[in-house]
């Protein structure tokens, strides 16, 4: 245990804001640990620390703070880990942090430090002792490559977060504030309801082109939780919908829909071909957010939030496969025919994520589909050297 726990505001007290300036509340969460909650000014979401001594005092109920730590967004120099900088989530989280001024940026590439390896994270951890994490790395891919990779995706997923989290507790004297955890909207079941709120984990089957990267994922949210209730820790996980941006994988089979769409529709204008294959039915409906708005809701998180339960991130616009294939073809100037391929799999038949919790903590989405993916065609031209 920590010689000292960092607690923070949540989404689930009676009341954090019934506290009196510079003193906290402490409340059991089950027989034997606390959760502690409750920020100084009203409304304001910064952060306590205590000595774990004060802490075990559990007579009292409440206890003047010690030291106020000021939220994320208070100290532009303080270390912040990125894991998985270079990938479309953690480059945008990169570009928003650095826009905020954040000098103190801890980024390793994949050669440089391979997460999958666990003595080399714990060591990582200690020599850096970073005071931030956000958990953008991770093996990632669309339908095809979460199909045809199933061991992959769970193998490698389940040892990146578990190595980091675990070093993230572990880490000597308490050095990191907070971890923010990156899943996804695969989590929820195949016929969840829509919009899906956060309740409906674990209420149903899985899609099974996707689930074992839906397990590793679930996993990394229950272990958020659970180092929150029995360390401590203040780990909160963050469910995007399905993202887009610059530095996407535009592989032609592995990649998501949109990038995929994007480089096939592009080669068959520069070609002169006459059509271009859309997989499955076209009658899917998907939610899409622009990797920017994630970055902006994520560093929200990182300053706002600190609850047990995962928050949804999306853009609550949903557009059918069809439709999505239509404007990336207008967008990129194809004018010849699309042709469906309906021996590829549809996956989910409908995935509209509710982001009302998020939106009630006052963050919305503001990147129209229509311009983020005329931005992105941009900047595959400009970027992506093999067209
Ligand atoms: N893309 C999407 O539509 C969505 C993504 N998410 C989540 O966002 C997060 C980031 O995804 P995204 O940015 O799209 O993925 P990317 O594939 O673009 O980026 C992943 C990053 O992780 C790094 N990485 C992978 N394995 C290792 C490893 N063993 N050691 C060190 N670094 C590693 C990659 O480096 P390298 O390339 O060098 O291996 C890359 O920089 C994931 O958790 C994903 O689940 C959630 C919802 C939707
Ligand atoms: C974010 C999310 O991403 C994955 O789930 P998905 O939403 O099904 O992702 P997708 O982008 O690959 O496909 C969306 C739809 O689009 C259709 N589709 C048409 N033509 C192409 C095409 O050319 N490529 C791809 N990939 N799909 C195509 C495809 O058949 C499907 O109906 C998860 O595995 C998991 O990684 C996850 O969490």
């Amino acid at each position: 245990m920590n010689s000292d726990l960092t607690i923070g505001s949540s989404d689930n007290t009676s009341s954090p804001a019934r506290c009196k300036p510079n003193r906290i509340r402490i409340f059991k969460l089950g027989p034997i640990h606390l959760v502690c909650i409750a920020p100084p000014r009203q409304g304001s979401g910064d952060l306590l620390r205590l000595p774990f001594s004060r802490i075990s005092e559990m007579g009292a109920v409440e206890s003047e703070a010690t030291e106020v730590i000021g939220s994320f967004l208070s100290d532009t120099a303080v270390k912040v880990f990125i894991a998985g900088h270079r990938g479309l989530v953690g480059s945008a989280i990169h570009r928003k942090l650095l826009a905020l001024g954040f000098t103190n940026l801890l980024l390793r590439t994949h050669s440089e430090l391979d997460l999958t390896r666990q003595a080399d994270v714990e060591a990582f951890f200690a020599a850096e002792r970073p005071r931030y994490v956000i958990v953008a790395a991770a093996k990632v891919g669309g339908i095809h490559a979460n199909s045809t990779y199933p061991a992959d995706f769970i193998s490698v997923n389940l040892q990146i977060q578990t190595n980091i989290i675990d070093a993230a507790l572990r880490c000597a004297g308490g050095a990191v504030r907070k971890l923010l955890f990156l899943g996804s909207s695969c989590i929820y079941p195949k016929l969840a309801p829509q919009p899906i709120p956060e309740s409906a984990l674990l209420s149903g089957p899985l899609e099974p082109t996707n689930e074992w990267y839906a397990v590793a994922k679930i996993s990394g949210i229950k272990m958020c939780q659970a180092y929150r209730i029995q360390h401590g820790l203040d780990a909160i996980s963050a469910m995007p919908t399905n993202l887009y941006g610059p530095h996407d994988n535009f592989h032609p089979e592995n990649s998501h829909v949109l990038p995929a769409l994007i480089r096939r529709f592009h080669k068959a204008k520069i070609s002169g071909a006459k059509e271009v294959v859309v997989w499955g039915t076209g009658s899917p409906l998907r939610e899409f957010l622009h990797v920017d708005d994630l970055a902006d809701a994520v560093v929200f998180l990182m300053d706002r939030y600190s609850g047990l339960e995962h928050v949804n991130v999306g853009s609550g616009k949903e557009v059918t496969i069809k439709g999505l294939a239509e404007m990336v073809k207008e967008v990129v100037g194809f004018e010849g025919d699309l042709v469906w391929d309906s021996t590829k799999p549809d996956g989910t038949p409908r995935k509209l994520m509710d982001s009302s919790k998020l939106a009630g903590m006052g963050w919305e989405a503001k990147i129209p589909l229509r311009q983020g993916l005329a931005d992105t065609y941009k900047w595959y031209v400009d970027n992506v050297i093999d067209h």
